[in-house]
């Protein structure tokens, strides 16, 4: 046990109030069992499921595309406005529990558009509880709308295309879903739109994928920022040069351990990479369907790796650092951080 802490009940409470930002959190991946029922039952839609338990127990994953496949078919019983209004309040308040001061959200909406759900209705819902929890919580947030990587390139042009009259409320783009297979270099152009009309860009790469999809984020998309990364500890140029960029890594160790892309807690990359001077940063990614909100994901990787409270205040610090804010709000951020941890 580092000397910082007497007991890991004292890590946790160091870290549970810690002033966070979350920058990686689908917030489809966000929806509880008890939501999914509750909107089931709303919506008169079917599910394949009995009970709450039944939900958890089909939660167990080999690999990125088992998750995917569970994860779009919850996301059916999403219909209505006030649904993804329900759920994206739900998240918010678990983070706001969690001192979660700044959000950044990702949304799939061709997971709801190709089910005959109208962009609007799903950006509408999210959007009032982002102010909602502006107005409530002081939380401040970002949107990211997620292209679908295993569609086609056009597909994800005819997403940015119904985005345009939300351009006001949506901060950036992303790339998600099955990663191998589908590199960055499929969406160079659409990324390049992107960027032409002022939206911030990331993408997932080196969750499954090789280093090369690192590479290809950063030089053919412009990426601000890698989702996941985590492979590219196996390419030492390209992890020099992250650190020279102070390139942003949103890392979600309870993901990583879900989706088997660690073995064990004690063998996650996360020291590793705040060792070769990466601006990582920890993340919940899909918290219903990996066990954990930010919170969580900061213990059990800490407790893993005994990380000590310098490193847990670097990585609060360095969500503010990556995050989509202008200086002065992350200097705001970066103080509060600094008053918490004297
Ligand atoms: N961890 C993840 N990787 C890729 N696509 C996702 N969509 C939701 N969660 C994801
Ligand atoms: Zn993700």
């Amino acid at each position: 046990m580092a000397d910082d802490f007497a007991t890991p009940a004292d890590r946790a409470a160091f870290i549970a109030a810690l002033p966070k930002a979350e920058l990686h959190l689908h917030i489809e991946g966000s929806l509880e069992p008890e939501l999914m029922f509750e909107l089931a039952r709303r919506n008169g839609i079917a599910i394949p499921f009995a009970t709450i338990d039944d939900v958890r127990a089909a939660y167990a994953f080999s690999n990125l595309q088992d998750f995917l496949d569970i994860y779009y078919q919850g996301m059916g019983v999403l219909q209505t406005e006030q649904d993804f209004y329900d759920l994206t309040a739900a998240y918010l308040a678990r983070a706001h529990a969690d001192g979660v001061r700044h959000a950044e959200i990702f949304f799939d909406p061709q997971g709801h558009t190709a089910r005959g759900i109208p962009f609007a209705t799903v950006i509408g819902g999210i959007t009032r509880a982002l102010d909602d929890a502006q107005a409530q919580y002081d939380m401040s947030s970002r949107l990211i709308m997620c292209f679908l990587r295993h569609l086609s390139e056009a597909e994800a042009e005819a997403t940015l295309d119904e985005a345009r009259p939300w351009l006001d409320r949506i901060d950036g783009v992303g790339l998600d879903s099955s990663e191998v297979g589908h590199p960055p270099a499929k969406f160079q152009r659409v990324f390049a739109r992107a960027r032409d009309l002022g939206l911030r860009l990331v993408a997932h790469a080196g969750e499954e994928g090789p280093p090369e999809y690192v590479h290809e984020a950063l030089d053919l998309l412009g990426v601000d920022r890698i989702d996941h990364g985590n492979r590219s500890l196996e390419d030492e140029a390209l992890v020099a040069r992250l650190a020279d960029d102070a390139m942003c890594l949103t890392v979600c160790p309870l993901s990583n351990l879900k989706l088997c892309v660690v073995d064990d807690m004690t063998a996650h990359p996360l020291k590793t990479m705040l060792d070769a001077g990466l601006l990582a940063t920890v993340n919940s990614d899909d918290p219903s369907y990996f066990g954990g909100y930010v919170n969580a994901n900061y213990t059990a990787v800490a407790d893993a790796l005994d990380l000590s409270r310098d490193e847990l205040v670097t990585l609060a610090r360095n969500s503010f650092l990556g995050a989509f804010l202008d200086d002065d709000a992350k200097a705001r951020h970066l103080a509060a951080i600094d008053a918490y941890a004297a």
